[in-house]
């Protein structure tokens, strides 16, 4: 039994939306972050070193050939390998030696042979390597017990990449296998799009800073610590970061002058239904024009996103892993549209339940769950909680990612295939 047919790319598939309550399925609410978020236009250049995280504005070309000549792969020695003829063994007197970095290499004759060593310029007249190993030495001398081809053990001109090759595509994120790339394609520096301007607000009256002493136990404020984290992940940069006040004039005030520098702004609780969730009520206030004010999914129903002019508002709920996985989900995507990153392979696949799982008809699951290794057929394994408690992170440290449960499924038995999001941290 399988709860999804098809690896979707982000969404969750099965297309529940609730249209009285205004929410929209996981699906529509990522096509109307993707359609509305335009990424940051300026653009930098900064040095190779400094660039990881960054994304890429404009292609990496390679600036001359890698190699940029004929070398040796290997240590050992420089022959034509058309001098093998008949069948061996053959002596070929070892005629020069050359090391890497040496200039003026000269040339091997048929039946000579030069002493090389890897990374090492082939001399002229020689088209194979022969590895030290493969030969005895004699005085002045090897002896070649076995055939070698053509090339054999040598690197040539431009096999990695030519003049003008495009090595690293504009909108990729760099990596250190991007950075090594633009290294041997000659690049010194690379052209990087700006990155992306965040500020958090929190909100909760209730919540307690850890590390105040005056406090021994209380609600701790875990959604700025948690979410601090998950934005630098994303390579956008955190520029404020600040506690929310618990009445609508405050946070008109708070979140009109955060919009003032920021691309974004990411806000925590206040947004449910409750006499005391302002934090809709101040951004109408100013003007929001609301995308989609809630989603089909559990845990994280209230998430919500509009923009403020040109500022984009991304409000997660309070509950923490509520807040954290609706990072996951809209709030990864948004900051890559806004990085102007293009989209990465789904890292979505199905994996195996390792017991039955039961779910309550409604709301489409995203379930924490924990990778358990692959079975004699090759098919990765699951263990999963029992719930989702959106206010529970004691779990999160040991999950790899959630499991989606589709808001119609009840019932699925042990071994049955379901869609595996990992978190991406
Ligand atoms: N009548 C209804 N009530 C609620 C609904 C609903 O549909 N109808 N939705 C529930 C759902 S689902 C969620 S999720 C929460 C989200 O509400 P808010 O986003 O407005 O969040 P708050 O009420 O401000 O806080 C919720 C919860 O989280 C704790 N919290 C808040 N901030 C932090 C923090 N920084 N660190 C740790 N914990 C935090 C807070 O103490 C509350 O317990 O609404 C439901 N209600
Ligand atoms: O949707 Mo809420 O995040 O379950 O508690």
């Amino acid at each position: 039994m399988t709860a999804l047919t098809r690896i979707v790319e982000q969404g969750c598939g099965c297309g529940a939306a609730d249209e009285l309550g205004g929410l929209v399925s996981i699906d529509e609410a990522i096509a109307r972050i993707v359609r509305n978020a335009v990424e940051v236009a300026e653009t930098e250049i900064l040095s190779l070193a400094s660039a990881r995280g960054r994304v890429l504005g404009e292609p990496v070309c390679a600036i001359s050939a890698a190699p940029p000549f004929d070398n040796a792969a290997m240590d050992g020695y420089a022959i034509n390998s058309a001098c093998l003829t008949g069948n061996g063994p053959w002596i070929l007197p070892v005629t020069n030696r050359i090391a890497a970095g040496q200039k003026n290499v000269g040339s091997v004759r048929l039946g000579n042979a030069a002493q090389i060593f890897t990374g090492a310029p082939m001399p002229e007249g020689a088209d194979a390597v022969v590895m030290q190993e493969n030969v005895q030495r004699t005085e002045g001398a090897i002896v070649v017990l076995q055939k070698v081809r053509s090339s054999s053990h040598v690197r040539r001109t431009g096999e990695d990449m030519v003049a003008g090759d495009v090595v690293v595509s504009a909108g990729r994120r760099l990596t250190a296998r991007d950075i090594a790339a633009c290294a041997a394609a000659g690049s010194a520096a690379v052209r990087v799009r700006r990155r992306v301007r965040v500020a958090l607000l929190v909100t909760g009256d209730e919540v307690s800073t850890t590390g105040d002493s005056r406090k021994t136990s209380g609600i701790w404020d875990v959604n700025t610590p948690m979410l601090r984290a998950a934005i630098e992940t994303t390579g956008i940069e955190l520029v404020r970061v600040e506690t929310g006040e618990d009445n609508r004039a405050g946070l008109r005030r708070q979140l009109g002058e955060l919009a003032k520098s920021v691309d974004l702004i990411v806000t925590t609780g206040g947004i449910s239904v409750g006499e005391e969730d302002h934090v809709k009520p101040a951004l109408t206030d100013l003007g929001l024009l609301m995308a989609f004010t809630g989603v089909v999914m559990k845990p994280g129903k209230p998430v919500s996103y509009g923009k403020l002019g040109a500022v984009h508002w991304l409000g997660l709920p309070g509950n923490p892993l509520s807040a954290f996985i609706a990072w996951q989900m809209f709030g990864t995507v948004l900051s890559r549209c806004l990085s102007g990153g293009t989209a990465p392979h789904s890292r979505r696949r199905h994996v195996v339940l390792s017991r039955p799982l039961r779910h309550k008809f409604g709301r489409c699951e995203l379930r924490l769950a924990e990778l358990s290794g692959f079975d004699g057929m090759g098919r990765e394994g699951v263990h999963f909680d029992d719930a989702t408690h959106s206010g529970r992170v004691a779990r999160l440290p040991i999950a790899d990612g959630v499991i989606l449960i589709p808001s119609e499924v009840e019932n699925l038995p042990e071994g049955a295939l379901v869609e595996f999001q990992p978190f991406c941290d």
